[in-house]
């Protein structure tokens, strides 16, 4: 259990739910507001370094990383030959795809430590700068930390300055050391082993002097909002492209400033219930009052001298425990309580369960996508060259099309599900992979090795039961796949779109599939809306009983702990505010992407395990404090979290608050956090945890040491739950008072550069709560569309509200994304270095990796 400050605040009376905000508040956008209060000096930079993907089968940003940054840092190795020739290509295409002949680049040759294995020499290096109008060029070491700082700087050097805020892109091919480069700039660490990067995005702030300012003009013209994470406005590249674009709405006429958010914010991380606390031995001693359990901070007092027996008073409601054994005290405010045990032959040491992928191949699954262009030049260029050298940018005619190549829906999803397939069988061997296919009728192909394909069709789709228990029985026997990768492949391959959407009954079969073992995984990828069997939403469907079918699966899913993940292609409609539901109530996620981005977003699913089935947690604190902003408070001091599974990136934030005066409270506070799960092994446990807090009044005392990130998360997630109840002013001002808060007790590098995260990666959602809250009101004023409003409150689980109307797909995936988002999103400095460092691949999926080309 995490907290944002050292100290509960408490206010002399009892705090309101939103402590100092005021909810009617309408503010400009969070950009904007950080941008205004930016204190310039001339020589204080924000470096915003986005780490690209250098493998080509990540590469469909590329061509959008080149449109976004501010400057360049094209990195090569120079023990690789290849890697020099793509780097020297770089410049000119970002030239091309910016359509401008200026553009700050710095050429990197980086490994220079390893002279033996040299391929470009020195020399070469520095003629390629020159020829390619790079601004300067560094041979590097990141091992040997030599010269990294100083191309850094160098590249902001030239680049005009138009505000504290830089974006900086750093690119090359895969394994040249981007990463490496990147976090040894950051933090002064090599780390030589990484898995390899999808993309990272990094914030640092630093002194440089000698930079160069920008006329005052080209500060006018260039008056985008730069606070927004390069990420983020990547994918908003997209969407424009793609999808529904989120509006900015109108600027308020007057600008009030923001009250401030309370600190009192805290998190627990589910991601550890994969490793085990201290384990002890016996049931859990409960309170007889309220069932808060007996730990390392509790409070005995023996009866008499001679007694061997103490008294517990419940640190929670108050009851006296009599009758409590030293013996029975943990020595850890965190343990484990194992409450059924396994025996050893049940005990599964490996993970054998299932992923299903449930694939949409409808007619319109054939819609052809344009690759970007600089991807289809790579690809074209390695398609007829059979060689890794990319296409020279001489080869073209000013204007001309160079080599555009097309792609259609269905052929983007088998090229991801063959790639995660590879990479299952790489890490995962025993891992069981079945597909199930849609279009008029269900198609359950399975392992493509013990399944004959078996059809579902005419009034089976209408029934749920059949099509659950269709599922579940034919997962009776699935091959591990590391005896059913060259087939699976292979059916993939074969694939072929037609006819209609039979979405929800797929789904349905998916399920019960998932359901034979604890801990599987769906992952739907569809690009239409269903219209055949249950759920289907188009025109003449029921749209409440479609929601009920899909929150119906969601229950059976969640129960069973199966994990359901979303991947819908953008610009389509996928009915997305419905499905989403049942993705939300299994921890999966929900994404609308480009075609040619499903195969990054899929191994980001992979890379986010199941580490505990059945997850629910109790907290509970000392009495005059109460919880806020979790599903289900029981009471004033209690809250229930129903979680179903947990994933190793899940972490989940609350906000509490004294609701009777400080002085009545004492000098601390205790909270404690009780969560059953089942390992993945199949024991029983309950982890509890306890921690204790002093009270304070004094609001300076609470803020200092203030922790960033926790307080991010909490906006993030709390703001979008708020959002979906139609609450936007309570939302909105969560978000500007947290902003606020930070501009306020942000004094470290860190602190600074997680307040500039915040501000970046809340950006989207900021937006969508505004352009949520307009359409409602719209919507409001439109007679004849009530009815979409109970549409809603069945999605998100509250009939509290008779505001929502239909949203697009952008807003729905933005509001699903944050109110689940893990922590990690938020981090800067060390803890950043930490996530970036721990995540490693196997030397089979490396290499396969780095091996790959289209
Ligand atoms: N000897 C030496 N090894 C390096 C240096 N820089 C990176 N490496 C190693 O090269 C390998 C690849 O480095 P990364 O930083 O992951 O490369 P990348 O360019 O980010 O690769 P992608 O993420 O695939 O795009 C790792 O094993 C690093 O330890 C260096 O300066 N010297």
């Amino acid at each position: 259990m995490f907290f944002a400050s050292r100290y509960v605040h408490a206010t002399s009376s009892a705090a309101p739910l939103f402590e100092d905000i005021d909810a009617s508040l309408e503010e400009q956008d969070l950009v904007t507001v950080s941008r205004r209060n930016r204190v310039d000096d001339g020589e204080t930079c924000l470096l915003d370094i986005l780490d690209t993907a250098g493998q080509e089968e990540y590469s469909s940003m590329r061509e959008q990383y080149m449109r976004v940054g501010d400057c360049f840092l094209v990195v090569y190795s120079v023990t690789s030959r290849s890697s020099f020739d793509s780097a020297c290509l770089m410049r000119d295409f970002i030239l091309r795809i910016r359509d401008t002949d200026e553009i700050p680049v710095v050429l990197v040759g980086n490994k220079c430590d390893l002279a033996s294995d040299r391929e470009v020499t020195r020399e070469e290096g520095l003629a390629a700068a020159k020829r390619m109008g790079a601004a300067a060029f560094f041979e590097t070491s990141a091992k040997k930390r030599l010269n990294v700082e100083e191309s850094f700087f160098e590249l902001v050097r030239h680049t005009p300055r138009q505000g504290v805020e830089y974006r900086v892109v750093v690119l090359g091919d895969g394994g040249v050391g981007k990463s490496a480069l990147t976090i040894q700039f950051i933090q002064h660490h090599f780390v030589d082993e990484y898995d390899p990067t999808i993309e990272d995005s990094y914030r640092k702030q630093c002194v440089i002097s000698g930079l160069r300012h920008a006329a005052p003009s080209a500060r006018r013209a260039a008056g985008r909002p730069k606070s927004k994470s390069v990420l983020q406005e990547l994918f908003n590249c997209f969407a424009s492209k793609e999808s529904e674009t989120v509006v900015a709405p109108p600027r308020p006429a007057v600008v009030r400033q923001a009250e401030i958010m309370s600190t009192n914010v805290g998190m627990l991380s589910l991601g550890s219930l994969a490793e085990p606390a201290e384990i002890m031995t016996g049931d859990p001693v409960k309170c007889a009052g309220c069932h808060g359990v007996l730990s390392s901070l509790s409070t005995l007092t023996l009866s008499n001298k001679s007694a061997k027996q103490a008294v517990w008073k419940c640190e929670f409601c108050g009851h006296e425990n009599a009758n409590i054994h030293a013996g029975e005290v943990p020595d850890q405010p965190t343990v484990d309580y194992i409450l059924e045990s396994v025996a050893p032959s049940m005990s599964q040491s490996q993970d054998t369960s299932l992923v299903v992928y449930c694939l949409d191949i409808s007619g319109s699954m054939c819609v052809t996508t344009e690759l970007p262009r600089l991807q289809s030049e790579w690809r074209a260029a390695r398609t007829t060259t059979g060689s890794d050298a990319p296409v020279s940018a001489d080869q073209y005619l000013p204007g001309e099309t160079r080599g555009a190549k097309y792609m259609s829906r269905l052929q983007c999803i088998q090229e991801a599900v063959s790639r995660n397939l590879q990479r299952i069988h790489d890490e995962n061997p025993n891992r069981r992979v079945v597909l199930v296919v849609f279009s008029s009728e269900v198609v359950v192909i399975g392992d493509g090795l013990t399944h004959i394909p078996e059809t579902v069709t005419g009034s089976k789709l209408e029934s749920f039961a059949t099509l659950t228990d269709a599922g579940h029985s034919l997962a009776e026997k699935v091959e591990p796949i590391s005896k059913s990768l060259a087939q699976l492949k292979r059916k993939v391959e074969g694939l072929e779109e037609s006819g209609a959407t039979a979405l929800g009954p797929a789904l349905a079969v998916a399920v019960g599939m998932a359901g034979r073992v604890p801990g599987s995984e769906v992952v739907l990828c569809t690009d239409g809306i269903p219209n055949v069997g249950l759920g289907a939403i188009d025109g003449a469907a029921d749209p409440l009983a479609a929601a009920a079918f899909y929150t119906r699966i969601g229950e059976l899913a969640r129960e069973q702990d199966t994990t359901i993940s979303l991947l819908g292609i953008s610009g389509t409609d996928c009915g997305l505010q419905h499905l989403s539901a049942c993705a939300k109530m299994t921890s999966g996620t929900v994404n609308v992407l480009h075609p040619v981005e499903i195969v990054r977003e899929m191994r980001k699913i992979s890379q986010n395990p199941i580490v505990a089935n059945n997850v629910e947690i109790t907290l509970r604190s000392s009495p005059g404090i109460q919880f806020d902003g979790v599903n289900a408070p029981e009471s004033g001091s209690t809250a229930v979290i129903k979680l179903g599974n947990a994933l190793r990136e899940c972490d989940r934030a609350f906000m509490f608050r004294n609701i009777v005066p400080a002085k009545q409270l004492g000098a601390h506070t205790t909270f404690q956090a009780q969560i059953r799960f089942t390992r993945l092994d199949g024991a029983k446990c309950l982890r509890v945890i306890t921690a204790r807090r002093e009270i304070t009044s004094d609001v300076e005392v609470a803020r200092n040491g203030l922790v960033i990130s926790t307080m991010s998360l909490a906006a993030a997630q709390l703001g979008s739950v708020l959002a979906q109840n139609a609450a936007f002013s309570q939302a909105r001002a969560l978000l500007s008072g947290t902003e606020r808060l930070m501009r306020v007790c942000a004094k470290t590098d860190a602190q600074m550069e997680e307040h500039a995260t915040f501000v970046g990666e809340t950006h989207d959602l900021d937006q969508a709560i505004s352009e949520y809250s307009r359409k409602s009101r719209k919507a409001l004023a439109t007679p004849g569309k009530a009815d979409t409003a109970e549409m809603s409150s069945v999605l998100f689980g509250t009939a509290k509200s008779t505001r929502e109307t239909k949203l697009p797909d952008g807003i729905v995936r933005t509001l699903a994304t944050m109110s689940t988002t893990p922590v990690n999103l938020f981090y800067s400095g060390e803890a950043k270095r930490k996530l970036v460092t721990s995540r490693k691949t196997t030397e089979a999926a490396k290499r396969e990796y780095y091996a790959y080309t289209c």
